[in-house]
């Protein structure tokens, strides 16, 4: 926790807070003492001047008391939400610095609970440290020197009071905290439900599966409630035996206590302030141990977010990078790739290489690798074995963002972002003007119905374009690569929701601009429609690349591509 505070607390902040702090304290342990020279010396000797004169001080310590303790509050408060603040600015900072392997192991609705659920335990426990886990050790030692201080007989009560205690608060210490710490994995199953049941919830309906679904939510719900109940059962079993044991204190107090007055040994200003005194024990007791309760649970928050920030991508830059050529080339030569954990490999020995003005199309089954290959031209994963160059340098040369400027990638999904038409269009050239916007939606096959949109390029595009039917999604998603004007497109099985009338009009196009001409334009597709024209076909089978060469070519050499085309011409699509 202290290495995540570190740097990111106002300390001005915190100095504040400790200095309200001791003020609170000070005043606090003051009045118990005031009080007995009160009654020792005012009331017992019936000296009213005395009385307004200590009575006055006592208001007077009473009222920088309560201010110093709200002044100590804000000022906690203040740090605390600060620190928050600057931890998930850090925590999204650097979890979009992560390569897809990263994502991939930590999982989103996980990286989602760290820079929630975790930050705000964080900020609770800095809170509570800034309020009591400073004041409660300072106030444990001093109330029990002045408690000493005050009788050294009736201070032999808390060799009782508190060994009760200790055994009481570390039994619940003991079965509570491990639960604590399970709470926030119980958190991360509900989000991860949660947001697969919403991102789902179509497929959900449509396959009725909502009460499977809603089972499934509730078993997950269930299991972090009880584990809550648990918790807060115990927590709540402590506060009855502490307050008995404070009773019992008290009780303890006042039976001596009153055996000593009788005996003319103690004087009742003195047995009042005691009894103040043996509260404050107890009660810094209690906040300590408290505190001892939360740490676990937020130090467990805390060594999930270090491990975010300890995390290193395992796509590095280069210490500098090279400056790319005037004239795209792109070559794999002999690849090999695995996803970490995965018995076989994603992709063995793919080679190929192409260059400016040429289409490359990869068409295989599904899981042939399709996706996986042009992930690697990015750096979204490094390659295992070979190497892939873009303008002859091996990529890993170049820095990743130097790397992906040159990229235009439309991915198998098509994803748009909440805003207007516009602000998606211009996502990777903020510099391009309307008339490049209509020129790249003209190409995707997308001004009709962007005319017809309220607002044109204005009009809204709702969160996940959910306002867009998948083919207007998929070219507007087109057309924002296009936008871009990059060295190298690569269209992720970017036509599939096209008809093939669309699909056709929109490869035309592609093929008359001139911008496009001279780029590299990687094409992945399931259909043979869609790659008949292409200058290259490379053909993937199981990972491997088992075929590469033009239409013509493969359709008198290639075994696999030519079941791809019967299966198709099967089903009509040719
Ligand atoms: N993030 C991942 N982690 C582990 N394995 C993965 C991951 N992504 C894909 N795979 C595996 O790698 C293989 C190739 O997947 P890939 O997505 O590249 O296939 P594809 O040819 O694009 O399929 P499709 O046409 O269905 O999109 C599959 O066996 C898949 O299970």
């Amino acid at each position: 926790m202290i290495k995540l505070a570190k740097g990111r607390m106002s300390m001005w902040m915190v100095w504040s807070s400790v200095i309200f702090m001791i003020i609170q304290v000070y005043t606090t342990l003051r009045l118990p003492d005031l009080t007995s020279n009160l009654i020792n010396n005012g009331v017992a000797k019936g000296d009213l001047p005395y009385i307004y004169h200590t009575g006055a001080w006592m208001a007077f310590y009473s009222l920088i008391s309560v201010l110093a303790g709200i002044a100590n509050v804000y000022t906690s408060s203040v740090a605390s939400q600060k620190l928050g603040t600057v931890l998930r600015r850090d925590i999204y900072d650097k979890v979009m610095n992560y390569s897809n392997e990263e994502f991939d192991r930590i999982g989103t609705s996980s990286l989602i609970t760290r820079t929630t659920n975790d930050v705000v335990q964080i900020q609770n426990v800095t809170m509570m440290f800034l309020r009591m886990m400073i004041m409660s050790p300072i106030m444990l030692v001093a109330a029990s020197i002045l408690a000493y201080d005050k009788s050294h007989q009736l201070t032999e009560i808390f060799l009782v009071a508190i060994p009760i205690l200790v055994l009481v608060i570390g039994v619940a210490m003991y079965f509570a905290v491990p639960l604590f710490k399970s709470m926030q994995i119980k958190t991360d199953r509900i989000n991860l439900i949660f947001r697969e049941g919403l991102n789902g919830v179509r497929v959900i309906r449509a396959f009725g599966r909502d009460k499977f679904e809603q089972d499934r939510f509730k078993t997950a719900n269930k299991d972090y409630t009880d584990n809550a109940i648990k918790v807060f059962s115990i927590m709540a079993a402590v506060f009855p035996l502490v307050t008995l044991v404070m009773s019992g204190t008290n009780v303890g107090i006042t039976w001596f206590g009153g055996q000593l007055i009788a005996g003319q040994a103690m004087q009742v200003g003195d047995l009042v302030a005691f009894m103040t005194y043996a509260m404050q024990v107890l009660m810094s007791f209690m906040m300590l141990a408290m505190i001892f309760v939360m740490v676990p649970r937020a130090q467990a928050s805390a060594d999930r977010i270090n491990q975010l920030f300890n995390e290193e991508s395992t796509i590095l830059d280069p210490s500098e990078s090279q400056a790319a050529g005037k004239q795209p080339e792109l070559s794999f030569k002999d690849v090999e790739f695995s996803y970490s954990g995965a018995e076989e490999p994603a992709l063995s020995k793919v080679h190929f290489s192409t260059h400016s003005g040429q289409t490359v199309a990869i068409i295989g089954g599904t899981g042939s690798g399709k996706t996986t290959l042009v992930s690697l031209i990015p750096r979204f994963y490094d390659v295992d074995q070979g190497e892939i160059t873009v303008n002859g340098q091996n990529i890993k040369n170049y820095s990743q963002h130097d790397l992906r400027d040159l990229i235009a990638l439309t991915p198998q999904k098509a994803i748009l972002f909440t805003g207007t038409v516009r602000d998606n269009l211009k996502y990777g050239n903020p510099k391009a003007s309307d008339d490049d916007l209509w020129h790249a939606l003209d190409i995707a096959q997308a001004s009709d119905f962007v005319h017809e949109l309220k607002g044109q390029l204005d009009g809204k595009v709702e969160q996940g374009g959910d306002n867009f039917s998948g083919g207007q999604k998929q070219r507007l998603a087109i057309a924002r690569s296009l936008v871009k004007k990059a060295a190298i497109y690569i269209f992720d099985d970017s036509f599939s929701a096209l008809d093939f009338k669309t699909d056709a009009k929109l490869r035309a196009a592609l093929k008359q601009d001139s911008e496009i001409k001279k780029a590299i334009v990687v094409i992945v597709a399931q259909r043979i429609a869609t790659v008949v024209d292409a200058d290259k076909i490379l053909v993937l089978e199981d990972g491997k690349m088992t075929g590469s060469g033009t239409h013509e070519e493969l359709k008198q050499s290639n075994k696999a591509y030519q079941e791809i085309i019967e299966s198709q011409i099967r089903k009509g699509d040719q």
